[in-house]
């Protein structure tokens, strides 16, 4: 195994109003884990980032530190991009991660790996952490092309100001995500082993820590399973993370 402590990251995705406060609360007294045995982040809409660092800035000494995050931002530091929201926005709103190109702004947003590799450049001049999601359709799966896909995705997303920074990748099949389909632990292995090399192929050394998280229906009743496999530094968890109980059980299955 590459590292030891896991991230667990909940993808709460355009889900959540001021309401789910009291879901993020519960989540935060329930989570009496130590911060060395697990990093616990969520990334809630840009509407929430705000309060929930407020609400989480708030926890009690002996509570798991939950991190929050943002879902996207604009590569820009300011201008006229109406609807955008910028990493600097992200950061003084209190967040502290920012995932980016996931496959729902690839494929919704028509994102590109050059578009994803200028908003880790500018999320990490702003002082944040990127989450950057990878990973191959159902239909590059079947005609045999997830490795090649997976590398070509780190080739062209990561740019070199990575570089001995603080970052993480998610592997997330795209027919996994939301589809209660997982690969088998063996296909998760195989991937993972193969995005390490090429992440220390583009980034070097330097790469040869960084979590590559996996994510993809992970739920409290495989999380155990698909946390122990090799080189799997966490999950980014969508649907379940919305449920206090379901993200709690995932958090404790590291
Ligand atoms: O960012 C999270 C992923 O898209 C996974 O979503 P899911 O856990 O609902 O499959």
């Amino acid at each position: 195994m590459k590292q030891s402590v896991k991230m667990i990251v909940g993808n709460w995705k355009m889900n959540g109003v001021s309401a789910s406060l009291d879901e993020a609360r519960a989540l935060q007294a329930a989570l009496q884990v130590g911060p060395a045995a697990v990093r616990v982040a969520l990334c809630p809409p840009a509407t929430l980032i705000a309060p929930m660092a407020s609400a989480f800035g708030q926890a009690t000494s002996n509570a798991a530190v939950v991190e929050i995050g943002g879902q996207d931002c604009h590569p820009a530091t300011k201008g006229a991009f109406t609807g955008s929201i910028s990493a600097d926005m992200l950061r003084d709103a209190g967040a502290r991660l920012v995932i980016l190109g996931h496959s729902e702004r690839r494929a919704g947003f028509g994102e590109t790996d050059t578009d994803v590799a200028a908003k880790v450049e500018a999320a990490l001049t702003a002082g944040l952490e990127p989450i950057i999601c990878i990973g191959e359709t159902l239909e590059q799966r079947k005609a045999g092309a997830a490795i090649a896909v997976v590398q070509a995705q780190i080739a062209g997303s990561l740019p070199q100001a990575l570089v001995g920074r603080a970052f993480a990748v998610a592997y997330e099949p795209v027919w996994a995500i939301g589809t209660g389909l997982t690969p088998t632990l063996e296909q998760i292995a195989e991937v993972h082993a193969a995005i390490r090399e090429a992440m220390v192929g583009t980034l070097g050394e330097t790469a040869a820590t960084t979590p590559i998280l996996y994510g993809g229906s992970v739920n409290p009743g495989n999380a155990r399973k698909i946390l122990g496999v090799e080189d799997v530094g966490g999950a980014l968890v969508g649907g379940a993370s919305l449920k206090a109980a379901d993200f709690i059980s995932i958090v404790r299955a590291v």
